[in-house]
């Protein structure tokens, strides 16, 4: 793992929290994108070296929309840059985590993305990020 990539946040209404988090962290939003793979639409936000990524369901199954169902708004997912998604989803596996998707996906901005059961990882979703070049 080479550094936290982003910092996944669910959120019930993007647009407020987008104007919330612009007050918070002094910056606007540089993108948004809807990722329909994943039942979301996603903004993001730089905080110096840091990435924070606002999600919003776009239907009911989304995983956003069951998260917030249970646990309300809040931090949903860590993500972590890797080198080479395959390898690192392989040693994972190795080591014991349950890997939710074995075939890297794509993710928003640019990235390979795979996803490691929460259960396997002390209660946190875990998201691996490798960048698509
Ligand atoms: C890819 C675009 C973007 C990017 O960065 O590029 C994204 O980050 S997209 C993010 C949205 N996509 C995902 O989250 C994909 C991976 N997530 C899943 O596959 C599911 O959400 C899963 C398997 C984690 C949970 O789905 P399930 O249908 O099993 O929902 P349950 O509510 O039954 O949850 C089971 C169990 O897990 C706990 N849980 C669920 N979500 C989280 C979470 N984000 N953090 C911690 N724990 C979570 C939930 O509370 C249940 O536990 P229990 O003790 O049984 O209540
Ligand atoms: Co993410």
């Amino acid at each position: 793992m080479k550094k936290i990539e982003h910092l996944g946040i669910a959120v019930k209404d993007l647009e407020e929290s987008n104007a919330l988090f612009a007050r918070l962290l002094g910056t606007p939003h540089y993108k948004t994108e809807e990722v329909a793979s994943e039942g979301v639409k996603t903004s993001f936000f730089k905080s110096g070296p840091n990435k924070v990524e606002l999600l919003e369901a776009t239907h009911p199954d989304s995983p956003i929309a069951k998260f917030i169902e249970k646990k309300g708004e809040g931090i949903h997912h860590i993500a972590f840059e890797v080198e080479d998604i395959r390898a690192e989803i392989a040693r994972l596996k190795a080591e014991g985590f349950t890997v939710l998707n074995e075939e890297p996906k794509m993710g928003a901005d640019n990235k390979w993305v795979a996803f490691l059961h929460p259960k396997t990882t002390n209660g946190v979703l875990i998201e691996l990020c490798q960048n698509r070049e």
